[in-house]
């Protein structure tokens, strides 16, 4: 039976009470956005133009749709993959094994709506079954992160996330209690951070695009860029599918309401709000324009990939000549941190490339709206968190040593500035 080991872990996102505002906040939010990108006026800060009933956002038929989604990405996971990995050592030494196979399901993905479109699926129809699509999502994440709460009450206490424990069951829902929920080798966190969403967003976005092009005859400018800009940043997520393995949520956080939300629902139908109001609020984009759009997005992409790749061979095998020559700092764990290259820039490199890639993804859509800032604005709020918790994670396993990197490394996300 599992034990509330995790009680003395500090309460995060303002404990229980901010927790239970983030669970009816953030579906409130998705939904917000969906119902704005598609009205005339598209004002984030508004109210939005219509309530929807039930029988807008409750369909059987499309709940069935989404469940074929999870099925048919569940199913592609399944397939022998050309790696299996292993994850960061855990609490009982022991580490489990991921296949690699993130961009073949891509491909295979990529290959079956293809077939399916030449055959006749309407799938410039997709994108009006966005709202409830995305309702089914929301229950779909409800009653998964409820079955995992119950799971996690007969996982051994080893089993169990550092947070997430805490005893109240609305911030533990939340939170999440199980670090690594499965069922025989079937991981329920690795599955759901790189798969059904991420997946389904570049979905979503080409049936955008497609139905773009039925409206207006060709798919806009703006549009290819922003396909084209988040198509890269998915397929990069699966290529270097391995890396999400030290990542914070695989290696710290439980699987519980946020991750199951944030993975399902709120990265498909809210990271595709720049290709959704595209669609309904087409803007003009010159070659001059779109040509330092896409060196901006070229710009974050290299500091991005850069950064997060410099940091997974070095912690894979610091001895790698690409790696060997960087400054370093050892800690009392055995482990180093680097001081030099990316790392000696600032202390979160990876995340500052990201951020202008967010910025390139929302500049082919003009600057009349501010809807199509919101991703950069929400990402901004959610890596200064982040980062926060990073760092105190970092201070309790490297202590003076941490200390010692902020020193020298002062700069947190953008050099003279945070
Ligand atoms: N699109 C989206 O919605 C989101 C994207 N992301 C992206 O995911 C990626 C991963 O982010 P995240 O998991 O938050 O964090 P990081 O990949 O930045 O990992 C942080 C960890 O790196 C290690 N580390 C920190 N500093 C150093 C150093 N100087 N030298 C060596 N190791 C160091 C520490 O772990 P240890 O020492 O244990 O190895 C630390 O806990 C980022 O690129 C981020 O932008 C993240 C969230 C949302
Ligand atoms: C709903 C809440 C506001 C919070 C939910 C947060 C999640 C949406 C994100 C937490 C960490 C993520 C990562 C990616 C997607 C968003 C979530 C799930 C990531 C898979 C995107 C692609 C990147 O290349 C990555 C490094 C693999 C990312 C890992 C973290």
């Amino acid at each position: 039976m599992a034990s509330p080991q995790g009680s003395r872990a500090p309460l995060e996102f303002g404990g229980p009470l901010g927790a239970a505002a983030l669970m009816l906040l953030l579906p409130a939010t998705m939904f917000h956005l969906l119902l704005v990108a598609h009205s005339g006026p598209a004002r984030l800060l508004g109210p939005p133009p219509y309530l929807p009933g039930p029988e807008v956002l409750w369909s059987p038929q499309t709940l069935l749709l989404w469940l074929a989604w999870l099925g048919l990405q569940a199913a592609l996971y399944l397939l022998p993959a050309r790696k299996v990995a292993e994850g960061q050592e855990l609490k009982d030494k022991s580490r489990l094994r991921y296949p690699i196979n993130g961009f073949q399901a891509l491909v295979l993905t990529a290959l079956l709506v293809g077939l399916a479109v030449s055959a006749g699926l309407p799938l410039g129809a997709l994108p009006e079954m966005l709202l409830p699509l995305a309702f089914a999502a929301t229950l779909t994440a409800f009653i998964f992160s409820l079955l995992l709460y119950l799971k996690a009450l007969v996982a051994p206490a080893s089993a169990l996330a550092p947070g997430g424990n805490s005893g109240n069951p609305i911030y533990d829902f939340f939170l999440g209690r199980e670090l690594n929920p499965r069922i025989w080798s079937f991981d329920f966190k690795y599955f759901c951070e790189l798969r059904p969403g991420l997946i389904g967003w570049v979905l979503i976005n080409l049936a955008l695009l497609m139905q773009e092009a039925e409206l207006r005859g060709s798919p806009s400018l703006a549009m290819w860029l922003v396909n084209g800009f988040q198509l890269l940043y998915v397929g990069d997520a699966l290529w270097h599918e391995e890396a999400v393995l030290t990542t914070m949520d695989i290696t710290h956080d439980g699987f519980g309401f946020m991750l199951a939300f944030g993975d399902l629902a709120w990265v498909p139908f809210t990271y595709s709000l720049q290709a959704q109001f595209l669609l309904h609020h087409p803007q003009p984009l010159g070659l001059p324009m779109a040509s330092v759009i896409c060196l901006i997005n070229a710009v974050g992409y290299y500091i991005f990939r850069g950064a997060n790749s410099q940091k997974n061979t070095f912690r894979k095998n610091p001895s790698d000549p690409r790696v060997a020559g960087l400054e370093t700092i050892p800690t009392a764990t055995g482990r180093q941190l680097l001081v030099s290259g990316w790392w000696g820039m600032v202390r979160h490199p990876n995340y500052l490339g990201d951020l202008i890639m967010a910025l390139a993804w929302s500049l082919p859509c003009g600057v009349s709206h501010l809807l199509p800032y919101f991703y950069v604005l929400y990402f901004t709020a959610l890596l200064v968190h982040r980062e926060a918790r990073d760092e105190q994670q970092c201070l309790r396993k490297y202590g003076l040593a941490w200390r010692e990197y902020c020193r020298r490394v002062p700069y947190r996300i953008l050099p003279y500035v945070y």
